[in-house]
């Protein structure tokens, strides 16, 4: 081991050690203050064995009681670290799974910490339950589980660039990618003291997805939460009623693309001119643009005051990212730390900003077509026909707001550098791509109806998305023990389901898994999938992203535009690096040499 990585194996036993310990014994002793009964059977054992004097060593493995109220206070307030990314949208944030509950979660598992001491502790249970169906792991380390390979895998992934090659999952998924090689593709992990099963059976993963009041979202980290709630937080009954309210807006809003890539485009002349290739970065100019578009879409005509709020957001997202990467002790947000002072500071001050927006709505006469405005009208609308707690409070719609932001910006920006760098590798696909342009809009600006009938560049969107899908992987978790056929798989374990690796499965997509060919897709999703859950980049049944249309709309209408003016190719000082931060990433970006048509 060099110096460096000593030093981090040391970092990683100050965190999993000191950090998990106090707060495991701090829930301990919370529980047992709240159920005396087990206070009592502890204290008896504890005296019956040590008596009121030194305690050895030995003897402490013999405690069966202790044993077992150490797991359950585990299973119960897990504290796990910086593990893994399972939402492509930032408001989950969910780097920081196995963490701290919300109040709310931990009232519910108060009621069923009795019923469930009679368990011996969640990895007692769990391993035999689950090898002996097949899937295998390593054994349980106390406390931090696979904590120290997670983070020597997701580490060691990223610390080189790759060949150009469509291969990424070792970079890109290096977790699931390192479990699946050791154990096959039933494999779990252990996310601190939490078991993870790795899903990667089509049939599985359609009954996992279609069943959103069985399988929850897992927990995010609750600084995460600050950044933005809303509908893909939600569970149940009040995701459904969000759900409903929001639909309506995304079906009518006009979205405002060609103005934010018209914007992009001319920075790019300014930067290439008119003679020759010029290079450039183009991933940050695809990533303002695609803020941009968010800020008018959502705000329109308070187009200025939603910069504003999505650059706090922007400056909180990168807070939030630091909190994440140590581990999240419980109630630490509540500490006054300069850190804490400033994230809630932005929270305030992003608001006091969108509630000045609503109140200027409110007493407008007429209606706007942006999400805001949408939002608002279908929320009145629901609480006139159904009355007022069928509807949205205004911070709910403040929090919704904030969400677009997240969900809409990052995710479409990824999809798009990826279809550049993809289309830059095969000039063949840019030239077919950008001949249907032509042929369909010429030069001229491209209408919205006649986008949903470019066959060419849907084809290549969908490819792009299948070889680097933002997302790499969904989360979901059983709260009950599940049962899929002859797999049963008990309560309070994390399902990670891997999509990446089942876009690039080659015994459901063939040898040439790997290969861009968009002519996979040459009539359609259901074709290429035969219908089955091995191709889902927005994810699958009730849940499925509701930007849907929103994010394939907009990297149509980029295409066309990008196509119609430039012809691209990589650059010598390109380097393919795809990467995980929450969305695949390109990590040292996309230099291209654009050339002006
Ligand atoms: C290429 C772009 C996009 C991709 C790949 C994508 C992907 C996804 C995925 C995989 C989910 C499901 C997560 C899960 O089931 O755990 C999701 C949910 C969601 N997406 Fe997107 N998304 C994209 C763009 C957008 C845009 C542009 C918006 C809005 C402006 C948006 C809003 C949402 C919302 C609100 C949800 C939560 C739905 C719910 O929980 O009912 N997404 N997205």
């Amino acid at each position: 081991m060099s110096i460096r990585e000593v030093i981090e194996e040391c970092k990683i036993f100050y965190f999993a050690g000191q950090e998990t310990n106090s707060s495991l014994l701090v829930w301990t002793m919370i529980l047992l203050s709240k159920h005396q009964d087990w206070q009592i059977r502890a204290r008896d054992e504890v005296v019956q064995v040590f008596g009121r004097g030194k305690p050895g060593y030995q003897d402490l493995n013999h405690l069966k009681t202790m044993s077992m109220i150490l797991h359950e206070a585990l299973r119960l307030y897990p504290s796990g670290g910086n593990i893994y990314a399972v939402d492509p949208h930032g408001s989950q944030l969910r780097k920081a799974e196995a963490t701290g509950r919300s109040a709310a979660s931990t009232a519910g598992a108060e009621g069923v910490f009795r019923a469930e001491l009679r368990d011996v502790g969640s990895a007692a249970l769990f391993v035999p339950t689950v090898t002996g169906q097949g899937f295998k792991g390593n054994s349980y380390k106390l406390f931090y589980g696979d904590f120290k390979e997670i983070r020597r895998f997701a580490t060691e992934a990223v610390s080189k660039p790759m060949d150009f090659s469509n291969d990424i999952m070792p970079r890109a998924l290096p977790i699931y990618h390192q479990t699946s090689k050791k154990h096959g593709e039933n494999s779990f992990a252990w996310f601190g003291p939490k078991p993870a099963v790795n899903i990667t059976d089509p049939e599985m993963i359609r009954e996992i997805l279609s069943k959103n009041y069985v399988f929850h979202k897992p927990n995010g980290n609750p600084i995460a939460k600050m950044l933005a709630k809303g509908v893909a937080s939600f569970e149940e009954d009040k995701w459904a009623k969000h759900r409903k309210l929001i639909n309506p807006a995304f079906h009518h809003m006009v979205p405002s693309f060609y103005l934010s890539c018209g914007d992009m485009l001319r920075k790019w002349d300014e930067i290439v001119g008119n003679e020759g290739g010029r290079e450039v970065d183009v991933w940050p100019y695809l990533q303002t643009m695609t803020s941009d578009v968010i800020s008018r879409t959502a705000f329109g005509s308070s187009y200025e005051e939603g910069r504003k709020i999505f650059e706090l957001q922007k400056k909180q997202a990168k807070f939030i990212m630091e909190a994440t990467r140590t581990l999240y002790i419980p109630g630490w947000r509540f500490v006054p730390t300069k850190f804490n002072r400033k994230m809630k500071e932005i929270v305030r001050e992003t608001e006091s900003l969108v509630l000045g927006i609503i109140n200027k709505r409110m007493k407008a006469t007429e209606s706007t077509d942006d999400l805001l405005g949408l939002l608002l009208e279908s929320n009145s609308k629901e609480m006139k026909e159904n009355g007022s707690e069928s509807g949205m409070s205004i911070e709910e719609v403040i929090e919704e707001c904030k969400l677009f932001y997240f969900a809409g910006q990052e995710t479409t920006s990824c999809l798009l550098v990826w279809t550049m760098i993809l289309l830059s590798k095969h000039e063949d696909w840019q030239n077919r791509a950008r001949d249907e342009v032509l042929q369909v809009f010429g030069k001229g600006k491209p209408n919205y109806q006649e986008l949903n009938h470019l066959k060419i560049v849907n084809m290549i969107l969908h490819e792009a998305m299948r070889l680097y899908p933002p997302g790499v992987m969904l989360g979901r978790c059983t709260h009950k023990e599940a049962r899929f056929g002859k797999i049963s798989i008990p309560a309070g374990v994390q399902l990670v389901i891997p999509l990446l690796a089942m876009h690039h499965n080659t015994r459901l997509w063939g040898e040439d898994a790997a290969i861009f060919k968009p002519e996979r897709f040459s009539e359609g999703v259901s074709k290429a999938t035969q219908g089955r859950v091995m191709y889902f980049p927005f994810g699958w049944g009730p849940r499925i992203c509701l930007g849907q249309n929103f994010a394939m709309l907009e990297a149509k209408m980029a295409m066309v535009m990008i196509l119609q003016r430039y012809s691209f190719k990589l650059s010598p000082s390109y380097t393919h690096a795809p990467r995980t931060v929450i969305i695949l990433q390109p990590q040292h970006g996309a230099h291209l040499i654009l050339t002006k048509l």
